[in-house]
């Protein structure tokens, strides 16, 4: 049946339908973050993958209900619907795994000891150049059912672990497949400076030719990404390495990205802002200086909890970047070494316990602030007529319930362009 074909759907005795829908264009700050736009005891009339109509059920039924009969109708009592999560940070194209590496951490190596010793970025590395694209396309996909059952319906995913021409273009070419034909929708990065490969150890500068000549010609002339990152930190790209790269990515129409002041500050929040990225990411170490760097230039932080708990470092400073005034997304940061998990709820959850966000900066921060970091904000992370109709029903009385018990999934259900993915 083609999408043209489809029932429509009607949801209704929805507990709080949770729309994020506001006046507001773009990225929302401070109070902005709270205003979830809830319609208690809502329903939602979805049509042709979009959606049609929203409202309380009472005013909903007085409209649809000489309709009702063409409707697979759903009844939400009991429960909230949310917009579709949005990841807006993974390196979800990875294959093998590192537990060994887990426990050299357990054991006290540190993160950037393991991969100056030629693991961590490199040991997945050595990976993706040995698999062939069907086995990483099958393990990915996998992932990514993972995910829609979290509720994720659209996600960003870098490269990086291919660390070549032909192996950046592989890493990319799988995820326009897994965009092609699985549910999830993927957003492409192009991360070729994620490291200095093992062959160029010593040799930056000759790594950075080749990113800048050769990987983002090759990269943009395939239309394969979206969005250029690089690893801007003490012992991998320095601040003019990374400023150098995202400009040249930025010239050939690539947005700038950039994991920012992860391990330790590295003017990362500043190059974000000198080149106009439209996220810096991690900003852990980030300084004073910097956070006001991010805020005088719209640059959104897309903080990743789940990546602080897991390599034991102090959670990033969500409440003085809300405060002045920076746009604030959450994400997964789902990899093989510092986040091995596929779990946004879990990444909501510890963004109020551990960064002191509130359920409902969190939520803002989970759908509609993620989609603006991914500037797909004209079609998803909010439920308004005419958006595509991406959308999670959660087993919870009300929002802050969704952030209050943790360890838990509530997806009960999730639909994708109007078509049920999950329940
Ligand atoms: N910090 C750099 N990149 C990833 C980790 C990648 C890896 O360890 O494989 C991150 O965002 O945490
Ligand atoms: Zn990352």
């Amino acid at each position: 049946m083609t999408e043209r074909q489809q029932r429509p759907i009607w949801i209704q005795n929805i507990s709080q339908l949770v729309t994020l829908a506001s006046e507001k264009k773009g990225p929302r700050i401070r109070e902005e973050m709270k205003e979830l736009g809830i319609i208690e005891g809502g329903s939602v009339w979805i049509e042709d993958g979009v959606i049609h109509d929203i409202g309380t059920t009472r005013e909903m039924i007085l409209k649809y209900l000489s309709r009702a009969e063409e409707a697979d109708i759903v009844d939400a009592t009991g429960k909230i619907v949310t917009p579709g999560l949005i990841d807006p940070h993974t390196h979800v194209v990875f294959g093998g795994s590192r537990e060994h590496e887990f426990e050299m951490r357990l054991e006290g190596a540190s993160y950037m000891d393991i991969m100056n010793a030629g693991g961590g970025i490199h040991a997945t590395t050595r990976k993706i150049r040995a698999l062939s694209e069907e086995h990483i396309f099958n393990q990915t996909s996998r992932r990514l059912d993972l995910f829609l059952q979290h509720g994720v319906t659209t996600l960003e995913s870098k490269s990086g672990y291919g660390l070549d021409l032909d192996n950046e273009l592989k890493q990319l070419r799988v995820m326009r497949k897994l965009h092609e034909k699985h549910p999830i929708d993927i957003v492409p990065t192009f991360l070729g400076a994620h490291a200095v490969p093992e062959e160029y150890r010593g040799n930056p500068e000759h790594y950075i030719k080749l990113v800048i000549e050769e990987m983002i010609p090759a990269v943009v002339e395939e239309d394969l990404a979206k969005f250029i990152d690089v690893f801007c930190e003490v012992d991998v790209f320095n601040p003019e390495q990374s400023e150098r790269i995202l400009v040249a990515g930025k010239n050939k129409g690539l947005i700038p990205k950039i994991h920012a002041d992860e391990i330790a500050e590295n003017q990362g929040a500043f190059v974000a802002a000198k080149v106009g990225a439209i996220s810096a990411d991690h900003l852990l170490k980030v300084s004073d200086e910097g956070i006001q760097a991010l805020a005088n230039s719209g640059v959104i932080a897309c903080l990743l909890p789940t990546t602080a708990l897991y390599l034991g470092e102090k959670p990033a400073r969500a409440r003085d970047l809300i405060d002045a005034g920076v746009p604030v997304a959450i994400s997964t940061d789902c990899n093989p070494g510092s986040s091995p998990t596929i779990s946004m709820p879990l990444v909501m959850n510890l963004a109020c316990i551990m960064m002191k966000m509130t359920p409902a900066e969190s939520l803002c921060a989970a759908t509609y602030n993620a989609a603006c970091a991914l500037q797909i904000e004209d079609r998803v992370g909010s439920i308004e007529v005419g958006k595509q109709a991406d959308l999670v029903l959660w087993d919870v009385h009300n929002h802050q319930k969704l952030h209050y018990i943790f360890g838990v999934n509530h997806v009960k259900k999730v639909w994708k362009k109007g078509v049920k993915v999950v329940g």
